[in-house]
């Protein structure tokens, strides 16, 4: 039974030095309460349990959670102090990415919320190394596990409606089927797939509600929509941002009230089904501009998702692209990739996302020679950089968007220049294998400037 599987560890710190007897007396009050998985106190297990007053979140303090965030997969912290913590410091452990802030005072509840939440955890870790998800939705940078964390808790411990948001090609449909097939309701019924980007508009009220007999001139039958299809089920809008505002009205109902009519009928019918919508719009602006009714984005989002765009993971690019490759190929053994092939798969921009580079893959593959390593000669003509190209096409390579980023989250230029410094002299030392001079001259600057940021950057 997965539920009884404890997290492997859980450990504790106290970030500050005069709550270490407080610490010592909250573990061994953990020990009496008999939570699976402590004593153990490693820090580079599952699971922390951070002991923190509202004193001791200074510089150091924050440093060693960011170590400790670094280490483990969830951290709770249990605020020892007499006083609940001030919103924006309870903010600021949120933001650092701490799961939870229990205050000791309610002491009695602790053991518990604690118990319940690596019950949990637990189930979401051993999920997440299934095969249905370690074979098919490939990543292992920290961003892509926190979302799948997120996405097989959904999954597993919730039917609110999911809205998954994404660039093109992030795998916003792959994760709709995840989320339908890790449902863990006892009669659950299939999946039901509507592209909303692809509906003819007269079309509509049969595609969703059905129709009865001669409902139409060309109404020869009855014909069951997509509410009646994912009843017991689950019914996923992809495009969800596509809908023509007069369609959308049609859509509030169902959802709130799970009855709908069919087309030439006057009775209620019922359906249950979960609901997962996906789109590449800003539905927020939309709604502000009153292209996407308000009252229907807030019963779509009960819970979002979003997923990452491909800049935003380029440590998963050489899996992917061996995943690819082994798809393409039609294989399990695939060849190497050589380096200045993977180092081509990991500066290229991909603005078509996973399904870019899946289809890249299988070009690639398809000039493959058949022996041997994949070498820059398998890249087809139309995917070299030339040196005509490059200098015009590198800014869009993802900088941009890192900058609209940035400016969006009130980074101003300074911190933006001393970044993309940083970025490109850790770049180029990388490419260069670690030889300060070879990276100086890739930059074209001075050895001395590239040594002198070198050793600030050991000593940090
Ligand atoms: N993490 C992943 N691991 C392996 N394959 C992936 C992953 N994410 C996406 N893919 C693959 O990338 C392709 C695009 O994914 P998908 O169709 O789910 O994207 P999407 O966001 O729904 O795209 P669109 O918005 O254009 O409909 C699919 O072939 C999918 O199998």
């Amino acid at each position: 039974m997965l539920a009884n599987q404890p997290l492997q560890q859980v450990w504790l710190l106290s970030l500050s030095a005069t709550y270490s007897k407080s610490l010592e007396n909250i573990r061994q009050w953990l020990l009496q309460k008999k939570i699976d998985g402590i004593p153990y106190e490693k820090a580079d297990c599952d699971v922390g349990i951070v002991l923190l007053d509202e004193t001791c979140l200074d510089e150091s303090a924050v440093a060693s959670l960011k170590a400790c965030l670094e280490k483990s997969k969830h951290i709770i912290a249990i605020n020892a102090g007499e006083e609940i913590l001030p919103f924006y410091k309870a903010w600021e452990l949120l933001c650092l990415g701490i799961d939870d802030i229990l205050p000791w005072r309610y002491q009695e509840h602790i053991a518990q919320i604690i118990q319940n939440r690596l019950n949990r955890w637990s189930i979401v870790e051993h999920t997440l190394e299934s095969d249905r998800i370690s074979n098919q939705l490939i990543g292992s940078c920290r961003k892509w596990k926190k979302l799948l964390r997120q996405v097989v808790e959904i999954a597993c411990f919730s039917n609110a409606p999911v809205l998954i948001l994404g660039e093109s090609g992030t795998g916003k449909e792959l994760v709709a089927r995840l989320i339908h097939d890790l449902d863990k309701r006892p009669d659950k019924e299939d999946l039901v797939l509507l592209d909303c980007s692809t509906i003819v508009p007269d079309l509509f009220g049969s595609e969703f509600f059905g129709h009865e007999k001669g409902a139409y001139t060309n109404a020869v039958s009855i014909r069951e929509g997509a509410f009646a299809l994912a009843n017991k089920g689950s019914l996923f809008l992809d495009e969800i941002g596509e809908l023509p505002l007069n369609l959308q009205a049609a859509l509030l109902r169902v959802i709130q009230e799970g009855t709908y009519k069919r087309i030439g009928s006057n009775q209620w019918r019922k359906t249950r089904f979960r609901l997962i919508s996906a789109t590449n719009r800003d539905l927020v602006d939309f709604a502000e501009k009153g292209s996407f009714r308000q009252d229907l984005l807030f019963r779509i989002n009960a819970l979002t998702i979003q997923l990452p765009s491909l800049a935003e993971r380029k440590e998963d690019i050489p899996a992917l692209a061996a995943h690819f490759l082994r798809q393409a190929m039609n294989r399990s053994e695939v060849p190497d990739i050589e380096k200045p092939v993977l180092e081509y798969l990991m500066t290229r921009e991909y603005r078509g996302n996973l399904r870019e580079l899946k289809q890249l893959m299988s070009r690639i593959a398809y000039r493959y020679a058949g022996t041997g390593a994949l070498t820059l000669g398998c890249l087809p003509e139309i995917d070299r950089v030339t040196p005509t190209r490059r200098p015009r096409d590198w800014q869009n390579n993802g900088l941009r968007n890192a900058i609209r980023l940035a400016l969006a989250n009130g980074v101003g230029l300074k911190d933006i220049k001393r970044s993309a410094g940083d970025i490109a002299l850790e770049m180029a030392v990388q490419m260069a294998e670690g030889q300060l001079p070879v990276a100086a001259k890739k930059l074209g600057v001075s050895e001395r400037l590239v040594q002198g940021w070198w050793k600030e950057k050991r000593q940090d």
